[in-house]
């Protein structure tokens, strides 16, 4: 199945790449920062990344923002509240909300690599209030209730 997506560029992002998909079978297309020339993100701190993109999906589909694993496992850094949901009607900036839990500063460049943008099936659910909810065996156990090995 295939979806068709637009991609704008924010007015004076012209020169940002559009979001790639790096490898042939790739989940995610990379997104690339629009900082301004670069931003330093310091140990601890978090900050909204510009990418200089918005998009419009049809609907039925949402957008996950997830963290590049290269930069988590090297330097610490992140996305905060991964997967950050595009919701199909959203028509805003696309930002990563990036986290540095490392030890080191980390600087940002402008048109580097900072997060991917993986789209998703979002299915339609119809929610109804009950007095009570079908019985299972696993019931209300959760949090580990299953032991451990
Ligand atoms: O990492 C993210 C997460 C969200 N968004 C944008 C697109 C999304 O459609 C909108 C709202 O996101 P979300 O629903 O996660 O945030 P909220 O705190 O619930 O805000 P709202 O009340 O605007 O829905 O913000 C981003 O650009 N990047
Ligand atoms: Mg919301």
């Amino acid at each position: 199945m295939s979806y068709d997506v637009q991609i704008q560029l924010i007015a004076g992002n012209e020169d940002i790449e559009l979001p790639r998909k790096m490898s042939e079978l790739a989940s995610g297309f990379d997104l690339y920062a629009a900082v301004t020339e670069e931003l330093v993100l310091h140990p601890g701190e978090r900050q909204l990344v510009p990418t200089g993109i918005a998009i419009a999906m049809p609907g039925g589909l949402e957008a996950q923002i997830r963290p590049r694993s290269g930069l988590a496992f090297k330097h610490g850094i992140t996305c905060l509240n991964t997967p950050g949901t595009i919701d199909a009607d959203y028509r805003g900036e696309i930002k990563v909300l990036l986290i540095n839990l490392g030890q080191e500063p980390f600087t940002i460049k402008r048109n580097e690599r900072i997060a991917q943008m993986v789209f998703q099936i979002v299915p339609e659910v119809n929610l109804s209030r009950v007095d009570e909810l079908s019985e299972t065996v696993r019931g209300a156990g959760g949090f580990g209730h299953t032991g451990t090995k």
